[in-house]
C-alpha cells in the first residue's frame, strides 16, 4: 500500500504537503532501583552514523567515557522498504566502527527489534534505539531523553573525571531548554520539514525559519564574549543537540533538503568557525562523524526525492579545515586585511 511506504513521510493524500514528525513510542529511563537499573554491558545502543538524533548518543557516550560501558552497533547507511537493516560481512561500502551483523539478537533489521518486543507494533523504527539485553526490552527510542539518562545515571560506574563531566550544567539549564525549543522545531526538524515538504509552501514554510533561526545562532556566537562552544568555555547539550545537524548542513541538507538560501561554510563565518572547532579538535564529536554513511544514506534513501539515487560528489572535502576558507570568503577576508 502506497501509504505505508517507508519514504512517505507525508502520506500522498495529505494536502498540507508537510511533514509531521511522530512522537517516539518507547520512553522509559534507566534508573538506580527502577526497572531498568544502570549497569555495565546491560543496555545496547543501535544507532545510524547517518543520522543526526543517534549522532547525539554517540557523541554523550563519548564525552561521559560510557565507551566500556554502553556497546554499540551502527546499522549500514542504506534505508530501504524494510527500513534500516544491519550490515553483512558483504557489505564494504559502510566505513566505521561497529558497522556490523547485530551483535545481540542476530536480527537482520532494526524492526525486528521492535516487533521482538511488541509484535503489534505501529510506529516507526527509528534509530537511535537503546535495548535492555536481560530484559529484551527497548528502553528508549528517544534520544533527547537517552541523552539526558547518559548524562547522570551510569556516574557511579564511572571514574571521577567522567562523572564531572556536566553537559547540563544547573546554572545554565533554563537558557539550554529555551535554546533546544527553537532549534528543535527550526533546525534539527527544520531540516527534515524542508526536506520531506511536498508542496511549495510547506517547503517555504519550514525554509525561512530555519534560516532565521541560523542567523539568531550567528548573532549568538558573533556576540557572546567567551567561546569557543556555545555557552562559553565548556561544552553543553546545546552544543551536542546542534553539531549534528549543522556537520549535514553543507554536504547534505543543502542540496536534498533544498536548504540552500546559504550555506555554513560561505555564508555563517561564526558558526563555521564553532563547528570546525569541534570537529577537529574535540574527538567525541570527529570520532563520531562518518561522511560516506552521512553522504550516501540520504541520497540514496530518499528515493521520493531523489530517484535515481545519485550522490552528489561535492562539497569536498565535507569539512574544511580550521586554517581554510572556500575561495570567497578567502578572498573577502584578504581584501579586509590589506585595508
Ligand atoms: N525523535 C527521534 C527521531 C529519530 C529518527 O527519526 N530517526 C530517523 C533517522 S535520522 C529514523 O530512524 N527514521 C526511520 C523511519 O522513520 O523510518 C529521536 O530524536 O530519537
Amino acid at each position: 500500500m502506497a501509504a505505508d511506504k517507508i519514504t512517505n513521510w507525508v502520506a500522498p493524500n495529505d494536502k498540507t504537503g508537510e511533514f509531521k514528525r511522530g512522537q517516539s513510542q518507547f520512553r522509559n529511563f534507566i534508573k538506580k532501583g527502577g526497572e531498568f537499573p544502570p549497569e555495565k554491558g546491560r543496555y545496547h545502543l543501535y544507532v545510524s552514523y547517518a543520522c543526526p538524533w543517534a549522532h547525539r548518543t554517540l557523541i554523550v557516550r563519548q564525552l561521559k567515557g560510557l565507551e566500556d560501558i554502553i556497546p554499540y552497533t551502527s546499522v549500514h547507511w542504506h534505508m530501504q522498504e524494510k527500513g534500516w537493516r544491519f550490515a553483512t560481512p558483504e557489505d564494504t561500502d559502510a566505513p566505521g566502527e561497529n558497522v556490523t551483523p547485530d551483535p545481540v539478537n542476530k536480527f537482520t533489521h532494526l524492526r525486528d527489534i521492535y516487533f521482538s518486543v511488541d509484535p503489534e507494533y505501529k510506529g516507526r523504527f527509528t534509530v537511535p534505539t537503546l535495548y535492555d539485553v536481560k530484559q529484551k526490552k527497548i528502553v528508549s527510542n528517544e534520544s533527547s531523553e537517552i541523552i539526558r539518562m547518559f548524562y547522570t545515571e551510569f556516574d557511579d560506574l564511572l571514574p571521577e573525571k567522567y562523572k564531572n563531566v556536566n553537559l547540563f550544567p544547573e546554572n545554565l539549564q533554563k537558557q539550554i531548554e529555551e535554546t533546544n525549543e527553537w532549534t528543535y522545531n527550526d533546525i534539527n526538524n527544520g531540516v527534515y520539514r524542508s526536506g520531506f515538504a511536498t508542496t511549495q509552501e510547506a517547503h517555504e514554510k519550514a525554509v525561512v525559519p530555519l534560516f532565521k533561526s541560523l542567523d539568531r545562532i550567528e548573532k549568538h556566537f558573533a556576540e557572546s564574549k567567551e567561546g569557543p562552544y556555545y555557552y562559553g568555555k565548556e561544552i553543553t547539550e546545546a552544543d551536542i543537540r546542534l553539531y549534528p545537524t549543522l556537520i549535514r548542513f553543507d554536504p547534505v541538507y543543502v542540496q536534498h533538503f533544498k536548504t540552500n538560501i546559504r550555506d555554513i561554510r560561505s555564508g555563517y563565518p561564526h558558526i563555521h568557525k564553532w563547528l570546525r572547532h569541534l570537529y577537529w579538535n574535540v574527538p567525541a564529536f570527529k570520532d563520531t562523524t562518518e561522511f560516506t554513511h552521512i553522504m550516501r544514506h540520504y541520497t540514496k534513501s530518499h528515493t521520493q526525492i531523489n530517484p535515481f539515487s545519485i550522490t552528489p560528489v561535492g562539497p569536498q572535502p565535507p569539512i574544511l579545515r580550521e586554517d581554510e576558507e572556500v575561495p570567497a570568503v578567502a578572498y573577502a577576508l584578504a581584501q579586509r586585511n590589506s585595508k
